[in-house]
């Protein structure tokens, strides 16, 4: 695909066209890092929090003092909790609320979108019980709309903070999106997030980018679990390895691209958050494999853990298509069916040995008195 100059480079046409205004629904720490980086590279950009009172604090203090505290943020960012007025004369919307919220926040959107305006997710997760990705979820709430996602190895303290960082944009094209690739959503969005400090990247993958950020999460999980259970640089890079082959099959099984879990929003994302302690969810399995008990993790206080309530959808997803995620059955099964993590970890290294790739379909079970 031909990507679209940057807005403002030399000489060169400015072929596509970056959205004037757009409405951040979530003002938790990634909205507003995200509604930072649209405000700074010049969008009028509006961010919605459910709580009045956090909207009143960041109007008067231009810090988000309960999820980013300490980092000043574009004078130009107007927070609101009135949700209409976020997204009246909007172009585009990032959603960035926890994943479990999507169905009744496209609810809530709806009597207010204007019409067929792109929606990006910016949130990461399979929705439960119906095993949906969220793009699903809101072609299912509000059909017209086309649904994309940005995603990417990105922790919202440092995007805000201006560190440099990349993300991918992802839509499905349409026909004329291949005609006229400068006002496809993903190019303008891309457009219009593009900073000195934020880069992003334009992709037609939306299946992909979302299967990455859901996997990542519970490999994340896994890799915290064994890290607090004591163990170090191999096993984690064991399970950053082979839980990207669970993505890829997972995403390859639903219409995903190979190059899209190799990329930011797959294997950048898996790195990233499979190898820092600022991770929730590795710091959930961390706290977890040091034997401390779930109510006690993170001091008690209630924390946005993706891969948590996702290790129940991925296992359910990758079941309902076929899909062996041993990694992922690991983390479901420490997490909500009560397996004790050392001896489940165990098995998973005992498993049936296998071809690498898994398509070479080898099964090589123990000789009999062999310790398993
Ligand atoms: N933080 C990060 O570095 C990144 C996060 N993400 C993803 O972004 C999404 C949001 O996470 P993040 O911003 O970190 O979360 P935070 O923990 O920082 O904040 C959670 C936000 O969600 C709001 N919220 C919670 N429940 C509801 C609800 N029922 N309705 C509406 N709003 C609700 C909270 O509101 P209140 O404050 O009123 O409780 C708060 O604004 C997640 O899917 C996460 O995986 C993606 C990339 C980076
Ligand atoms: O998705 C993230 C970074 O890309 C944030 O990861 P955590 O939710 O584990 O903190």
């Amino acid at each position: 695909m031909d990507i679209p100059p940057a807005r403002g480079t030399g000489d060169t046409p400015r072929r596509a066209e970056p959205y004037a205004r757009l409405a951040v629904i979530g003002m938790g720490s990634w909205g507003t890092a995200l509604a930072a980086v649209a405000a700074s590279a010049g969008c009028e950009t509006r961010l919605w929090g459910r709580r009045e009172s956090l909207a009143k604090a960041m109007a008067e203090t231009r810090q988000n003092p309960e999820h980013l505290p300490g980092i000043d943020l574009p004078a130009t960012l107007h927070p609101t909790s009135d949700l209409a007025e976020a997204l009246d004369g909007a172009e585009a919307v990032l959603l960035v609320t926890p994943s479990h919220t999507l169905r009744d926040m496209a609810r809530a959107m709806k009597p207010h979108l204007p019409e067929g305006i792109p929606i990006a997710l910016c949130c990461k997760g399979i929705e439960r019980g119906t095993g949906f990705l969220l793009s699903h979820v809101i072609e299912d709430e509000l059909p017209g709309h086309p649904v994309g996602a940005l995603s990417g190895p990105t922790f919202a303290k440092e995007t805000a903070l201006g560190h440099p960082t990349a993300a991918t944009v992802a839509f499905p094209f349409r026909h004329h999106d291949r005609i006229a690739p400068e006002r496809a959503p993903a190019a303008r969005l891309a457009l219009t997030m593009q900073t000195q400090n934020f880069r992003p990247y334009v992709s037609d993958d939306i299946v992909g980018v979302e299967v990455g950020g859901a996997v990542k999460n519970v490999i994340a999980i896994a890799c915290g679990m064994m890290t607090g259970a004591g163990f170090a640089e191999n096993t984690r890079a064991a399970l950053i390895t082979r839980g990207m082959d669970e993505m890829k099959l997972l995403a390859e099984a639903l219409g995903g691209k190979r190059e899209t879990v190799t990329g930011l929003a797959g294997a950048g994302d898996l790195t990233l958050t499979c190898s820092s302690t600022t991770s929730r969810n590795m710091s959930l399995g961390t706290q977890l494999g040091q034997g401390i008990a779930r109510d006690e993790c993170f001091g008690g206080k209630p924390t946005v853990v993706e891969g948590e309530v996702n290790a129940i959808s991925v296992v359910d997803l990758a079941r309902r298509v076929g899909v062996e995620m041993p990694i992922c059955e690991a983390v479901h099964a420490i997490l909500h069916e009560g397996a004790p993590l050392a001896e489940t970890f165990r098995d998973l290294w005992a498993r049936p040995i296998e071809g690498e790739p898994r398509a070479l379909d080898i099964t090589l079970h123990p000789h009999e008195g062999d310790p398993a």
